[in-house]
């Protein structure tokens, strides 16, 4: 059986209805259909007909193992988070001590990939709340922005992604975030602007407010501008 032929069988076998909106990453509805192990498999075939047509001696000791590394890298690693199995598991407790200012995580590490180019991305995420009576372990929105940047992704939708992800968590709209980011598909390739970075944003409830929003970039310490 042809290998397409096979993902259609699987997925006619676990149908099922799926409302995608337009933060969700554009992934068909057979994207699971195929195990990894399956994915890493054609995956190395894949990357070994690139580096052939590309004229390299996929015998030399140095890169008759790439194939399969790219392979289980793209799977396992840096698109680990489309599975949406690996969404991590987020504790919340009540809020007992009635903290009722904004908390702020910042500087979070990122490292993502440019879905146009396949480039990393690399950068900061910064991610504030304000409990409506739950809050989160802190950890966890570290791991939030680690799963949804292990995706090819562009910034923008990044960005909105965490927000929702947080707001379902927390069960508040109050929730917002900052990227500040280099893609090097900017820096080393095309236009080569290495000084260059993106800043992307997204303020749900409260932070709508240009004084909540102030005040969130006053704790990360961004300059920007708002007029
Ligand atoms: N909005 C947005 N654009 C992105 C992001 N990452 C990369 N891009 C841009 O996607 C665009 C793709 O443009 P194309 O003209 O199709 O590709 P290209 O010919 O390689 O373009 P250059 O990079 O200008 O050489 C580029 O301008 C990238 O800078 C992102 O996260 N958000
Ligand atoms: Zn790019």
């Amino acid at each position: 059986m042809k290998i397409d032929e096979h993902i259609d069988q699987r997925w006619e076998e676990n149908e099922e209805d799926h409302l995608s909106s337009a933060q969700d990453t554009p992934l068909r509805r057979d994207a699971f259909a195929l195990s990894d192990q399956e994915k890493m498999d054609r995956i190395q075939e894949n990357v070994k007909d690139i580096l052939w047509t590309l004229g390299m001696d996929l015998e030399d000791d140095s890169i008759k193992g790439t194939p399969k590394r790219v392979a289980k890298m793209f799977v396992k690693e840096i698109f680990g988070g489309l599975h949406p199995d690996r969404k991590p598991t987020s504790s919340t407790f009540d809020n007992k001590y009635k903290y009722g200012e904004m908390l702020v995580e910042k500087n979070i590490t990122l490292y993502s990939t440019c879905e146009h180019h396949l480039l990393p991305i690399v950068g900061k995420a910064h991610i504030a709340y304000i409990s409506n009576g739950t809050v989160v372990g802190l950890s966890k929105m570290n791991r939030i922005v680690d799963y949804f940047a292990k995706r090819p992704q562009v910034q923008e939708r990044l960005t909105m992604q965490i927000v929702k992800e947080m707001q379902a968590v927390l069960g508040t709209e109050d929730v917002a975030c900052v990227i500040d980011a280099k893609h090097l598909c900017v820096n080393s390739r095309g236009i080569r602007d290495i000084e260059s970075s993106t800043v992307t944003a997204e303020y749900g409830g409260v932070f709508k407010e240009e004084a909540k929003q102030r005040a969130f970039l006053d704790y990360i310490k961004l300059d920007t501008d708002f007029h």
